[in-house]
């Protein structure tokens, strides 16, 4: 991938939040992460915990973005939001990031397209079960490019949300794709129950707890 473009570092996006904290969700959990949070998302998940980046934000250019990025001193980079791809100078930033040495991943509801991400960047795609309200959204297309650099996730707020997951994942043969993880609504649903239904059901998935707010509860900016 060759350097990003001049032009392309003057292109600007709404932004919610940079911050440096804990990566507390991914096969990346645990390690110190700069995240971006980028502002807006089309969709309306009834679990959302980041309803604060639905509006608002300030506009930075993807140079401002590198720069106050590059003042935390660390290697890796979270883009989030929001859906971090409604903002078409998503990808740019993707590509900035990566040609600025970083290691990026993004996470992005399974909603829109993930065609044309710069290859660098690990994809962590969100499949919405039907207990978010918002299953009719999820773009199946994506699953055939999503490659083992990639993971795919579900974030379920009960059982019939659990067993709409294991019916997706046998019969779109997701296993045998990329990295699965499946984590529970925060406050919904009992996470020791979900250990054990994975257990019983000898799923070859991750389990998966938001660290972060083991650590510091549901603080914004953490
Ligand atoms: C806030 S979203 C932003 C990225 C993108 N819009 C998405 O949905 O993947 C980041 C992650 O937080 C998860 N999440 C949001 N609210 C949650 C909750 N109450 N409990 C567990 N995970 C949650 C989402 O499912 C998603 O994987
Ligand atoms: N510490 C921490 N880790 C995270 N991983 C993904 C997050 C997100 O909101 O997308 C997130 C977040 O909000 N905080
Ligand atoms: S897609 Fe992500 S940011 Fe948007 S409402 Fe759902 S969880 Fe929240
Ligand atoms: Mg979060």
């Amino acid at each position: 991938m060759s350097a990003t473009s001049d032009a392309h570092l003057q292109n600007s996006l709404r932004v919610t939040e940079i911050f440096h904290s804990i990566q507390g969700e991914s096969s990346r959990v645990g390690l110190p992460t700069v995240f971006v949070r980028l502002t807006g998302c089309p969709l309306r998940c009834v679990w959302c915990d980041t309803e604060y980046a639905f509006s608002g934000g300030e506009s930075l250019s993807i140079a401002d973005i590198l720069q106050r990025v590059a003042g935390f001193d660390c290697k890796t980079v979270c883009v989030t939001g929001g859906e971090p791809l409604a903002q078409k100078n998503c990808l740019p930033l993707l590509s900035a990031l990566c040609d600025a040495g970083h290691s990026v991943s993004l996470e992005t509801s399974g909603a829109l397209d993930i065609g044309g991400i710069d290859p660098r960047v690990a994809r962590i795609v969100d499949l919405k079960a039907p207990g978010s309200g918002e299953e009719a959204k999820n773009c199946w297309e994506n699953i055939g490019l999503l490659t083992a650099h990639d993971e795919l996730k579900f974030v379920l707020a009960s059982r019939e949300d659990y067993d709409w997951a294991v019916s997706a994942c046998r019969q779109r043969r997701l296993f045998e794709r990329c990295p699965i993880l499946f984590s529970p609504v925060q406050g919904q649903l009992d996470p020791t129950q979900l250990a054990q239904w994975i257990l019983d059901d000898r799923l070859p998935v991750r389990f998966q707890l938001q660290l972060h707010k083991l650590l510091w509860d549901n603080a914004k900016g953490r």
